[in-house]
This record gives structure tokens, C-alpha cells and sequence, in this order.
């Protein structure tokens, strides 16, 4: 008998590798004659480099570099045993490491991935996978591409400074002195969202806010990664409205037009680089799930991901949330069964201390169901 645990982090209270963990000790409680697999998921958000290391193994590097704001702090990222890099821009350029009052993406900057990137290459990295999202920036992926020694100029052939606002200045790219060993690496980006770059579903619009934008700012950054786009597009190619081009405050363009990367779903990479499929294949339960399951789990969330390789398996697959929403819709999608594991009204710090114990004792309980 196999059992897959492949489960997402429970935001703000398990990693993925921690709850898989209390699923497979809940579970083994009823049934410890059982061989699990633990393959801890991510979206391409939060947790992506951790779930990577974690299911092919690797180190951790640990990297000075600069913060949204400029500021020094310790970033790292992880290298798998084939020699992928994999990082997670939150590292560098996330939302987290501002407080509410110093949030404000016409200033802050990418520079600090462009740095983590320039550490790998320095260690002779041919392949970076780079989870974009849960960012604080809004400049397109511009301060990543200075720290790469790309030269963003305004009309007067000056140098633009750090932020998002100041991309509406950009006459002109040069790439001459670009870091070369980006020649010979390949990026991938795993993006957490399929936004375009501009617009009303663009990254200034559906994602300024929450890095603290008002609504005249929001115009602003849209009209200065409008006008990054159309320096840009100069070269021939127009990446604004690819998916993903506006995941990371525009850093999924950036990417795609300056550095050649592929822009992907966070998911999609998560499942292939974890070789998901293969382990699934022969199993005869596939346990998923994350903090919460609703009608969102529908647009590509981790959940959906192992849900959709197990039915090619035809393995049946159980969700375990912490809470759960628009069941009919997440039956509908093919789960056999989706439990929420908060067991009473109780406040969200209660909830969150005890989500380990809360999971551990709802895999327990469908072992009991299961093994009837
Ligand atoms: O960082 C962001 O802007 C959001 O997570 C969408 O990618």
C-alpha cells in the first residue's frame, strides 16, 4: 500500500514539508504498515525554493543583497544535486520585508534579484528557476536588470534611479555591459499569477495596492511600465501581454524581454522538477491540500496541480485544509473527499498555533474512515 502526501504550506503556520509530515504522522497512527512519500508542494509563491530542495535535495546559499528598499540583508537560495539554482524573489524584493509604512513601489526595487542572480552566475549556474511573486516592487524587473549591469537611460543618456515610477523616463536600454555569463544560462520563472504587464489586469492595477499604492500612483505605474514596453518593443519583440509578464510588479517581463527567460506556471514547474507523476504512478491515495481550499483552488493552485496528475493515474485524491469553501465547485474538480482541520470557532492566532496538532488529528481521522 502507497500513499502520496503532496501538499502546499499552510500560510502563516505550516511549510509544506511540515504539513505533510503531520499528515503522515496522523495517518500512520491508523495505519503504520503503509509506505508514504512526502512531496512537499508550492505554486511558485512563498515556500517554491524549500519544496524543491526538499523533494530533490541540494544546499542552501546564503547571499548578501539588497533589499525593496536598498538596505543589506540575507537572502538565500538553493542548488539542487543537477546544479539548478533555485530561488524565490520574495528573498530579495519581498513584500514581507517592509513594514506597512515603507511600502511604496514607485520607489522600491528589484535590484536585490538582480544581485542573488549575479551570485549564481558567479558560481558558474546554467540554470536558474526563479519563483516570482509576493513581491514589493512595481519596476518591471528594471532595478534587476541594473544590478545585472544593464543600463536603463533617460533621454539625456542618464542613468534612471531605483523604483517603478521612474521607468516612465526610459529612452533607451543598453545592454553592452551586461553580465555575459547571462549568455549562457538558462532562466526559468515560475509565476504565481498570469497577469500581462499593462492595463486593467496588469501588475499596477490588481497588485499596487497591496504594496501600498494609491490610486493616482497605480496610473503612474502603469504608464511608466507602458513606456518600459514600448522602449522595449523596439527590438521587435513585444512581451507585455504574455502570461505572467505581470507577475512580481512586471519582473516576469523584465525577464522574458531582457533576459530571455521562459515564463511559466509556478505550479507546472513545481510538479515537473518534483517528478510528481512518478511517484503518484502505483499509488493507491494521493493526500493534498493547503491553508485553504475554495473556488480559488480552481485557477492552478498546488492542490489542483497534484489533483490533475493523479487522475491521469486514476488515484484517487483527498483534500486536507485548514479551512474549506465552495465544496461543490473543488467535488465538481474530482476531489474524492475535502476535509477543513479547524476543529471549532476559535480566534486566528489560536488557529494558526495550533494548525500542526489540527492536522495531525484530522489524517488520523480519515485513516480511520479510509481504513473501515
Ligand atoms: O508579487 C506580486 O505582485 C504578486 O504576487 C503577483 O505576482
Amino acid at each position: 500500500m502507497k500513499i502520496v502526501i503532496a501538499t502546499d504550506s499552510f500560510k502563516e503556520s505550516l511549510t509544506a514539508p511540515q504539513a505533510c509530515a503531520a499528515i503522515q504522522r496522523g495517518f500512520a497512527k491508523i495505519a503504520p504498515n503503509v509506505q508514504y512519500v512526502q512531496i512537499p508542494m508550492a505554486d511558485g509563491g512563498e515556500g517554491t525554493a524549500a519544496a524543491l530542495v526538499s523533494a530533490c535535495g541540494g544546499e542552501w546559499v546564503n547571499v548578501r543583497v539588497s533589499d525593496p528598499l536598498g538596505r543589506q540583508v540575507l537572502a538565500k537560495y538553493g542548488v539542487l544535486p543537477n546544479g539548478t539554482a533555485v530561488m524565490e524573489i520574495a528573498e530579495a524584493a519581498g513584500l514581507h520585508l517592509l513594514t506597512p509604512a515603507e511600502r511604496n513601489p514607485m520607489k522600491t526595487s528589484t535590484y536585490g534579484v538582480g544581485e542573488m542572480i549575479a551570485d549564481a552566475l558567479g558560481r558558474g549556474i546554467k540554470r536558474i528557476i526563479l519563483g516570482i511573486g509576493g513581491s514589493a516592487t512595481n519596476d518591471g524587473g528594471a532595478g534587476m536588470a541594473q544590478a545585472l549591469g544593464f543600463r536603463l537611460l533617460d533621454k539625456a543618456g542618464r542613468d534612471l534611479p531605483r523604483g517603478g515610477a521612474a521607468l516612465r523616463y526610459l529612452a533607451a536600454v543598453n545592454t553592452s555591459s551586461s553580465l555575459y555569463e547571462l549568455d549562457d544560462c538558462e532562466i526559468v520563472a515560475a509565476c504565481d499569477v498570469v497577469n500581462p504587464l499593462c492595463g486593467d489586469s496588469g501588475a499596477s492595477a490588481v497588485f499596487g495596492k497591496q504594496k501600498g499604492a494609491n490610486i493616482q500612483m497605480v496610473r503612474e505605474l502603469d504608464t511608466a511600465l507602458t513606456n518600459f514596453a514600448d522602449v522595449l518593443a523596439r527590438n521587435g519583440t513585444d512581451f507585455r501581454d504574455e502570461a505572467g509578464s505581470g507577475a512580481a510588479g512586471g519582473l516576469g517581463f523584465g525577464l522574458r524581454a531582457l533576459l530571455g527567460a521562459q515564463l511559466r506556471s509556478g505550479i507546472d514547474i513545481v510538479l515537473e522538477v518534483t517528478e510528481l507523476a512518478n511517484k503518484i504512478s502505483g499509488a493507491d491515495l494521493v493526500i493534498t491540500g493547503e491553508g485553504c481550499m475554495d473556488g480559488q483552488t480552481t485557477f492552478g493552485k498546488a492542490p489542483l496541480g497534484v489533483l490533475r496528475v493523479a487522475q491521469e493515474y486514476g488515484v484517487p485524491v483527498v483534500g486536507l485544509a485548514g479551512s474549506v469553501a465552495d465544496v461543490d465547485e473543488l467535488y465538481a474538480l474530482g476531489f474524492a473527499a475535502v476535509f477543513p482541520s479547524i476543529d471549532r470557532v476559535a480566534s486566528l492566532p489560536d488557529v494558526l498555533a495550533n494548525a500542526e496538532q489540527n492536522v495531525e488529528r484530522t489524517a488520523r481521522a480519515i485513516a480511520a474512515i479510509w481504513a473501515l
